[in-house]
C-alpha cells in the first residue's frame, strides 16, 4: 500500500524505506569491509587512495560506513592516526573531559585563515577563551530577544512567497527561499539599518564567500604538495575584498561612536555588541581587525548550518504527512489560543516545536563531523591517543546509533518530548557540539528553527516535489541538487 502525502503526491515503498534506513548515507560503491582493510597494508594504500579521490566530491565517503556498527575506527592515512568516533562516551571524554588536550587542528585553519583569519572558531587556549567570554554577550538572552521581531519579520515575508506560489500552483525553490531567509535574518541582526540600500548584494557577496571558504580544495584538506592542482581562489578572494570595502567602514564608524563617548544603544545590533564588548579581566576592547574577523566567522558558521537544518527538515516533513498534521494541528490551536500568529516563547511552550527541530537536527546535524587534534598525550578506554592524533567526532552516526536511539531512521519529534528524554546519554545528540566550545549561536539558531515551523505550518500543508534529497559531505551536510517542495494554503 501507498503512503498518500496530503497532497495526493505517493510516496513510495521504496523511498519510504530509503528515509528510514539507520544510515543517512550509504556509498554506492563501499570500500573493502574494515577486517579486509585490517589484515592487508597493500589493500590499506589502495583504499587511502580510492577514499582520498571519492573524498575530494562528498567528505562522506572519507567515512566507513562499517563504523556504523562500532564504537570508533583506527586508521594510519598520510602519516597521521585518524580515530573516527561513534560513540557518546568518547565525544564526551573528547569534548569536555578533557577538552585542553585537544585543538581544533589543521583543518579548522586551512577551511578558516585565508579568509576568515582568527577568530573564536579556530582558536584555542587561552586566546580562545578570553574571545569567547568576548563575542558571548552577542548570544546572550537580551541580544537573542532583540532579534526575535527580526527573525517573525523576515519568516512571515519568505511564507508570503509561498502564499503566491501556492496560489499560482508552484513549486518553491525551498533551498532558495531559506539560504535567502537566514542571511536576511543575520545581515539585520549584525547591521540593523546600517545594511544601507544594497542588502541584497551584500548578502550575495557574503554568501558566495562564505560558500567558498566552506568548500577548501580538497588537496588542502589533504595536507597534498604544493604541485597537486587546486582549485583557484583567485574570485573568491575579490569578493572578499569587495566585502572587507564594506565592511569595514561601518565597523570603524561605530567605533569612532564609541571613542567619541556613545554608549552602547538602547536597542543595539550584534555588531553594536561586538563593538562594545569589553573583556572583564582585561579591560580590553575587541580591536577592528577582530571585529571584522568575528563577524564573518559568525556568518560563515551561522548561516549555511541554519538554513541547511530548515531545507532537510521542512523536505523531511514534506514527507510524513501523519507527523506533519500532528505539527500543524498544536501550532494552530495555540494560535487559536493566542489569538493570531506566536511569537517565540509561545512557540516553544508547544512542546512537540521544539521537539520537531531536535529531532530535524538529529538526523541531520548540518555539522555532520567535527574534528580535533591531539597536543596532549590522552587515553579513552584503551585507545592510546599520541599528540598529533586527528578525532574525527561523526555528529551524524551518533546521532542515529541504535545503542541511543530506538529506530533511528524514523522521523519521530515526540522523542524529545521531556517524557521520552529521561536516561538518553546526554552526548546522545550533539548538534551544536558539546562542553566548553559548543556553539555560541545555538539559541539564535533554534529561534529561528521553532520560528519557522511554528509559523509555516498551520498555513500550508507541505508535499514532495521530487525524490528525497541526496546528502553531499562538504564542511556541512548539503544536498546534491537544490530542494523543490509544494505548498498548499491549509
Ligand atoms: C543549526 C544551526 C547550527 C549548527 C548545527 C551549528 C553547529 C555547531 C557546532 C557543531 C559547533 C561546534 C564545533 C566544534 O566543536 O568543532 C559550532 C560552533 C560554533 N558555532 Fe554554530 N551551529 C549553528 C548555528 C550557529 C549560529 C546561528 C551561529 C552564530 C551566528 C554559530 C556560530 C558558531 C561559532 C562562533 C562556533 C565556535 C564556538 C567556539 O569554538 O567557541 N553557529 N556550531
Amino acid at each position: 500500500m501507498k503512503d498518500l502525502d496530503p497532497a495526493g503526491h505517493a510516496v513510495t515503498p521504496a523511498e519510504r524505506a530509503a528515509l528510514e534506513r539507520p544510515q543517512l548515507y550509504v556509498p554506492a560503491s563501499p570500500p573493502p569491509s574494515m577486517a579486509r582493510l585490517e589484515r592487508s597494508r597493500l589493500l590499506r594504500k589502495l583504499n587511502t587512495v580510492r577514499m582520498m579521490w571519492k573524498g575530494s566530491r562528498n567528505l562522506l565517503d572519507l567515512i566507513h560506513p562499517e563504523l556504523a556498527q562500532r564504537r570508533w575506527n583506527v586508521v594510519r592515512a598520510g602519516g597521521e592516526t585518524i580515530v573516527t568516533v561513534n560513540d557518546a562516551d568518547f565525544a564526551r571524554h573528547v569534548l569536555q573531559g578533557n577538552p585542553d588536550a585537544y585543538v581544533k587542528g589543521r583543518l579548522y585553519e586551512i577551511i578558516f585563515s585565508r579568509f576568515l583569519r582568527k577568530s573564536s572558531l579556530t582558536m584555542d587556549g587561552e586566546t580562545w577563551r578570553q574571545r569567547r567570554r568576548l563575542i558571548s554577550p552577542a548570544f546572550n538572552a537580551r541580544a537573542i530577544k532583540g532579534v526575535e521581531a527580526v527573525v517573525a519579520r523576515h519568516v512571515e515575508a519568505m511564507l508570503q512567497g509561498w502564499g503566491e506560489a501556492a496560489d499560482a500552483g508552484r513549486a518553491v525553490d525551498l533551498t532558495h527561499d531559506v539560504g535567502e531567509l537566514a542571511m536576511r535574518i543575520a545581515m539585520e541582526a549584525f547591521f540593523s539599518a546600517d545594511m544601507g540600500d544594497d542588502p541584497a548584494r551584500i548578502g550575495a557577496l557574503m554568501d558566495k564567500v562564505i560558500t567558498d571558504a566552506g568548500s577548501p580544495p580538497f588537496a588542502d584538506i589533504m595536507n597534498l604538495p604544493g604541485w597537486f592542482p587546486r582549485r583557484s581562489r583567485r574570485k573568491a578572494m575579490g569578493w572578499l575584498a569587495e566585502l572587507d570595502a564594506w565592511l569595514y567602514p561601518l565597523i570603524d564608524a561605530r567605533l569612532a561612536r564609541r571613542e567619541a563617548g556613545e554608549e552602547e544603544p538602547e536597542a543595539p545590533d550584534l555588531l553594536d555588541i561586538l563593538v562594545h564588548a569589553k573583556d572583564e579581566e582585561t579591560g580590553a576592547f575587541l580591536d577592528r581587525a577582530s571585529i571584522r574577523n568575528e563577524v564573518l566567522t559568525l556568518f560563515a558558521a551561522g548561516h549555511e548550518t541554519t538554513a541547511l537544518s530548515f531545507a532537510w527538515g521542512l523536505d523531511r516533513l514534506s514527507r510524513e504527512p501523519e507527523r506533519q498534521e500532528r505539527l500543524a494541528a498544536a501550532a494552530a490551536e495555540a494560535e487559536a489560543e493566542a489569538g493570531g500568529p506566536l511569537d517565540p516563547a509561545a512557540a516553544r511552550a508547544v512542546p512537540l516545536l521544539p521537539a520537531a527541530y531536535d529531532e530535524i537536527l538529529r538526523l541531520y546535524p548540518p555539522a555532520f563531523s567535527i574534528g580535533r587534534q591531539a597536543v596532549a598525550a590522552d587515553r579513552f578506554e584503551d585507545v592510546e591517543i599520541a599528540p598529533g592524533t586527528r578525532i574525527q567526532i561523526v555528529i551524524g552516526m551518533i546521532h542515529r546509533n541504535p545503542r541511543y536511539w530506538e529506530r533511528p531512521g524514523v522521523f519521530d519529534p515526540e522523542r524529545f518530548l521531556q517524557a521520552n528524554r529521561a536516561g538518553r546519554h546526554p552526548f546522545a545528540h550533539i548538534p551544536f557540539g558539546g562542553g566548553p566550545r559548543i556553539c555560541v549561536g545555538l539559541a539564535l539558531a533554534r529561534l529561528e528553527g521553532v520560528m519557522v515551523l511554528a509559523r509555516a505550518l498551520p498555513r500550508f500543508r507541505l508535499s514532495p516535489d521530487g525524490p528525497p534529497p541526496e546528502p553531499v559531505g562538504k564542511i556541512t551536510l548539503r544536498t546534491r541538487a537544490p530542494v523543490r517542495m509544494r505548498v498548499a494554503r491549509r
